[in-house]
C-alpha cells in the first residue's frame, strides 16, 4: 500500500465499480480491476464492449455515471503533473495530416511544458527520425501508431495507456512494439493497452482484463488464462448419448454432444474409451483431440454465439475475488470443471 497526499492505493491504476450510462445504453457496467506496477495489462473485448469509454473515464475525458478510476490513487484530473504520470493518446485521428511528425510532437511538448528537444528524442525512440519532416497524412497506420506512442512518451511517464496500439501494425511492427513495452514495464513502469483481439497482444501482455458488453468477464495473468485451457476428445461413434451415459457411470461427467453429432469428452484420455464403449454396445468410428487456442477461449467468453462450438477448453477459475471468470451463461458448452 502506498500513500500519497490524495490517499492510499495498492496499484497504479485502480478501477472501482465504474459505470457509464449514455442516454440509451450502459457502455460500462460496474467494472472493477487493478493494473499492477511493472505489468503490461491487456484490456480486451470486442468492438463496442466499453474499452474506449473506460479509458476515457480513466483519463478524465468522460465523467463516470458512478464508481471511480484512479491513477496512483487520484482521479486523473486532480493529478498535479498528469503528462509526467500518464502517457496517453487515445485517438490516431488526433494527428493533423498536414503537420509534420516533428511539428506534431513539438506542439504537444509545448502543451505539456516539456522542452522542445524531447520531441526529437521520442521520435528517435520510436524509429521515426528519418521521417520527422514528413507530413503525418503520408504515414501508414503503423507509422501513425508509432507517432502516437512517441506522443505518449513525451512526458517520460510512469504509466502508458494506449488504445488499440497494435491496430495496423505488421508482424515486424508488432514485435517492435512488444519489445518497446516490455522494456518500459521492465523498468517497473506500468502499461495498459486495449485490443479487440487477444491473439494480437497475447505475446505482449502478462495480464488480461476481458470485458463483454461493458462488464468484466475475466481477469488474471496470461499464465492463468493459458492454464485454464484444456484439450478434449471428440469421439465419432454410433450412439453418443449412450456413450455419455456409460462414461458418466464411470465418473466421467464432462461429456457433451457437439453440433456435428460427436461426443466431446474432457478429463480423460483415449485409453478409457474403447472398454466403456464396448461394454455399452457403442461402436467408435474415430477419436480426435481438440486443443483450443486462446482466441477461441476469448470468443467464447465475449461473444455468446461462438460459445457452443468451441469445446476444447475448460472454464477459468471464478467467479470470485481472485483472478478468473466473471461472466454469465455466455461461456462455453460444458458445465464448470472446477
Ligand atoms: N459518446 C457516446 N454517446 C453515446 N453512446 C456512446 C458514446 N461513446 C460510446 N458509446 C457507446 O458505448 C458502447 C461502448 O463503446 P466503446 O467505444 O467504449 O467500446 P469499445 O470497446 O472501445 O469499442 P471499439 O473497439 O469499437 O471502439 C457502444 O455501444 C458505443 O456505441
Amino acid at each position: 500500500m502506498t500513500n500519497t497526499a490524495m490517499g492510499s492505493f495498492s496499484a497504479p491504476i485502480e478501477i472501482r465499480g465504474l459505470t457509464k450510462t449514455f442516454k440509451a445504453a450502459r457502455a460500462v457496467n460496474d467494472l472493477s480491476f487493478d493494473v499492477q506496477a511493472g505489468s503490461i495489462t491487456g484490456f480486451l473485448g470486442p468492438n463496442g464492449s466499453g474499452k474506449t469509454t473506460t479509458l476515457r473515464m480513466l483519463l478524465g475525458l468522460v465523467s463516470p455515471t458512478s464508481g471511480s478510476a484512479t491513477i496512483n490513487g487520484t482521479p486523473m484530473r486532480l493529478l498535479s503533473n498528469p503528462a509526467r504520470t500518464v502517457g496517453a493518446v487515445l485517438d490516431v485521428g488526433s494527428l493533423h495530416p498536414k503537420r509534420t511528425a516533428l511539428g506534431h510532437l513539438e506542439i504537444y511538448a509545448a502543451a505539456i511544458g516539456t522542452p522542445t528537444q524531447r520531441a526529437a528524442q521520442v521520435l528517435d525512440m520510436v524509429g521515426l527520425s528519418s521521417v520527422g519532416a514528413h507530413k503525418t497524412g503520408t504515414f501508414s497506420l503503423g507509422m501513425r501508431q508509432r507517432l502516437i506512442l512517441a506522443t505518449a512518451m513525451l512526458g517520460d511517464p510512469e504509466i502508458l495507456v494506449l488504445d488499440e496500439p497494435a491496430n495496423g501494425l505488421d508482424p515486424e511492427g508488432m514485435a517492435w512494439l512488444r519489445q518497446f513495452l516490455q522494456t518500459f514495464a521492465g523498468s517497473g513502469r506500468t502499461v495498459l493497452i486495449s485490443s479487440h483481439a487477444l491473439r494480437e497482444v497475447e505475446a505482449t501482455v502478462d495480464s488480461v482484463v476481458i470485458v463483454s458488453a461493458g462488464s468484466l468477464v475475466y481477469q488474471g495473468t496470461m499464465d492463468e488464462l493459458r492454464r485454464s485451457q484444456r484439450s478434449r476428445l471428440l469421439v465419432s461413434c454410433s450412439n453418443p448419448a449412450l456413450l455419455a451415459t456409460a462414461l458418466a457411470a464411470r465418473g466421467i461427467i464432462d461429456a457433451q454432444i457437439t453440433q456435428d453429432g460427436r461426443l466431446a469428452v474432457g478429463g480423460t484420455d483415449t485409453s478409457v474409451l474403447p472398454p466403456v464403449a464396448s461394454a455399452a454396445g457403442v461402436t467408435i468410428f474415430g477419436v480426435a483431440t481438440e486443443g483450443a487456442d486462446l482466441e477461441q477461449l476469448f470468443l467464447a467468453m465475449t461473444t455468446p454465439q461462438y460459445a457452443v462450438p468451441q469445446v476444447g477448453y475448460h472454464r477459468p477459475p471464478g467467479p470470485g475475488s481472485g483472478p478468473g471468470y466473471y461472466g454469465p451463461a455466455a461461456y462455453g458448452p460444458s458445465g464448470g470443471h472446477r
